[in-house]
């Protein structure tokens, strides 16, 4: 099956007065039809950039880039059928023009008839929560309003491939809350691919199958949210002792386990370090009951994408 987006070394540069900078550098991937990506990355990675290329916005230096199988240099109409771009900045509204007519305006571009395009402007106007501000002129909306209405114009038409350079910014919990639900339904209802970019990583945990982390315009590392917190950074498990006396915890019989990573105790305390504490919590407890230790609690802390980012190359510099 044609995969849904395919980049081979694709790579940007753009000159600048002093010096040339490489934004996306010999980036390679594929995202099959149906997956929810997210592009996770300091400020400067080249996600923007790879955006606008997928886009047919911005033409690569190298490399190639295929929606669907259209190549973006090649086949540039093909590839805006198949997409819905959401960017950061919202376009410059029409002159005058209300929420909803933008929405049936840009529905019309892209080639829906009339009452078609009327019927989708409806649907995503009830869909987006958009009623209260829809015969609002663009102009006058508020910044969370105006981002509101740039994703229900991104998908009006309703694209098999959404991209959307970070989505939430500047929403209200309730309207990010929206967002997300509205995200899932693409993937579930419409079988449409997403491609996100995101600063937030519980944003990426919650939505996305497969994380891409760029930085210096490449992918430093990649996969499923779940994987890359067990094999980067793991959980801890707290265990407490209750009453008094002295401890032999059995650290040694613990570290064995092939789920426990490391075991170590302090008077009343031990921590482990575990790949994943789903699987491994009942062996340990297991072990703790049968060497007749007094437990008084055990604590779960799962690892976070956070501690993944703070282990990437060069992030204590930035
Ligand atoms: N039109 C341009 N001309 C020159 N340099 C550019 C241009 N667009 C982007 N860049 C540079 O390319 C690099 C990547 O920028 P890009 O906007 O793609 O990053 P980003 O990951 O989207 O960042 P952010 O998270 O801040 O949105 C940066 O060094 C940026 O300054």
């Amino acid at each position: 099956m044609t995969p849904m987006i395919s980049i081979e070394h694709l790579t940007k540069k753009f000159a600048r007065a002093s010096r040339e900078v490489t934004a996306v550098d010999d980036v390679s991937f594929e995202v099959d039809e149906g997956r929810t990506v997210a592009l996770l990355g300091p400020n400067g990675a080249g996600k923007t950039t790879l955006f606008r290329m997928l886009a047919t916005l911005l033409t690569p230096t190298g490399g190639s880039a295929r929606v669907a199988g259209a190549d973006v240099r090649r086949d540039p109409a093909a590839v805006r059928g198949h997409i819905g771009y959401v960017g950061q900045m919202s376009p410059s509204p029409s002159r005058g023009l209300r929420a909803h007519e933008e929405i049936y305006s840009t529905a019309l571009l892209q080639g829906l008839g009339r009452r078609e395009a009327r019927r989708r402007t409806t649907d995503v106007v009830e869909s987006f929560d958009l009623g209260a501000f829809a015969d609002s002129e663009v102009r006058f909306l508020s910044g969370g309003q105006r981002r509101r209405l740039d994703i229900a114009i991104g998908l009006v038409h309703e694209p098999r491939l959404v991209l959307l350079d970070e989505p939430t910014v500047g929403l209200d919990p309730d309207a990010r809350a929206e967002l997300w639900r509205h995200i899932r339904l693409l993937q579930r209802d419409r079988g449409a691919t997403v491609l996100m970019s995101t600063h937030y990583l519980e944003e990426a945990d919650a939505l996305a199958d497969l994380l891409l982390v760029l930085d210096h315009g490449r992918i430093v590392t990649s996969g499923a949210p779940r994987d890359l917190k067990t094999s980067l950074a793991g959980d801890v498990v707290t265990v407490r002792a209750s009453g008094p006396g002295p401890r032999e915890w059995p650290t040694d019989k613990l570290r064995s386990l092939g789920a426990v990573n490391s075991a170590t105790a302090d008077g009343d305390v031990l921590s482990l370090s575990v790949a994943d504490a789903d699987t491994a919590l009942a062996e340990i407890v297991g072990i703790l009951a049968l060497e007749g230790a007094d437990i008084a609690s055990v604590h779960v802390d799962h690892a976070t994408l956070d501690a993944i980012f703070d282990q990437l190359p060069g992030r204590g510099a930035r």
